[in-house]
């Protein structure tokens, strides 16, 4: 055992010949929020798929928490702890931000609560912090269609956070979103970085400064560079290939 949550060796993802991934190596801890960037093309997406497994490797393994995930369906991975965010929000928009905290909630932990519609009183007790961690616990009670795009993005990182999973993936969270939204998304993360292990794939510079620790540049399907932001910022072939071409 590695002891790694996550680690990836010669990863490769094939689309008729075209390496999406190629040969790409990367490990993550148990704790980490570790952020992605990379110019479009560069395979952030596919690398998330294959950590899902929606996508399946041409070659290479992809291990979590020890357990190689080749034989497993996606449904399966989900299971095993690892919860996606996708870029455009998913909530139930006639529903409250409560109402649906608590469906995540109840999805996570039994199937029969969901059919009768019944919170109990612990669950009751989570949805309540985790309104207040997202920031929502003012607007709890409205339906989800009247809340802001950047409150709809939190909503939907609270309910990610509701099924517990050992690993939370985010991909884009705040495409679309003003400066002020997307400072909260990231104290949100920060916040939520205390207490579980999360991967963020984001362009907006100025919103990885504000959370990242430790980075992963991905260029052509394979890891540029890693580090922190400083020697992210200041690395020759990442501004050549990413950076410089985002300050144009
Ligand atoms: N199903 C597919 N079939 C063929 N080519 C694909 C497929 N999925 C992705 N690609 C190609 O693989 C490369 C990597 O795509 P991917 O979406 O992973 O990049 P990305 O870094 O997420 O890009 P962006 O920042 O634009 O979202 C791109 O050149 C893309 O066109």
């Amino acid at each position: 055992m590695s002891g790694k949550l996550l680690s990836i060796s010669n990863l490769t993802v094939s689309f008729d010949g075209f390496k999406a991934i190629n040969n790409l190596n990367f490990t993550m801890n148990e704790g980490e929020l570790r952020v992605v960037i990379g110019p479009n093309g560069a395979g952030k997406t596919t690398f998330m798929d294959c950590i899902t497994g929606k996508t399946k490797p041409t070659e290479g393994i992809v291990t979590f928490k020890g357990k190689d995930l080749r034989p497993y369906a996606e449904h399966d991975i989900a299971r095993m702890g690892i919860g996606r965010k996708f870029q455009t929000p998913r909530v139930f928009l006639k529903l409250t931000p409560r109402e649906n905290l608590e469906l995540s909630c109840i999805r996570q932990k039994n199937v029969f609560g969901s059919l009768f519609g019944q919170t109990t009183q612990p669950e009751r007790r989570t949805v309540g912090g985790l309104l207040e961690t997202i920031g929502l616990d003012h607007k709890a009670d409205m339906p989800a269609e009247l809340l802001s795009h950047g409150e709809k993005q939190r909503l939907e990182i609270g309910m990610l956070v509701a099924q517990s999973p050992d690993l939370l993936l985010v991909d884009e969270p705040v495409a679309g979103l003003t400066d002020e939204e997307t400072e909260k998304v990231g104290d949100l993360l920060l916040a939520l970085a205390e207490s579980h292990s999360i991967i963020v794939i984001e362009h907006d510079m100025e919103f990885v400064r504000q959370i990242a620790k430790q980075v992963t540049v991905l260029h052509q399907g394979s890891v540029l560079f890693e580090g922190n932001m400083d020697q992210v910022q200041s690395d020759p072939q990442v501004i050549e290939v990413y950076l410089g071409k985002q300050e144009d």
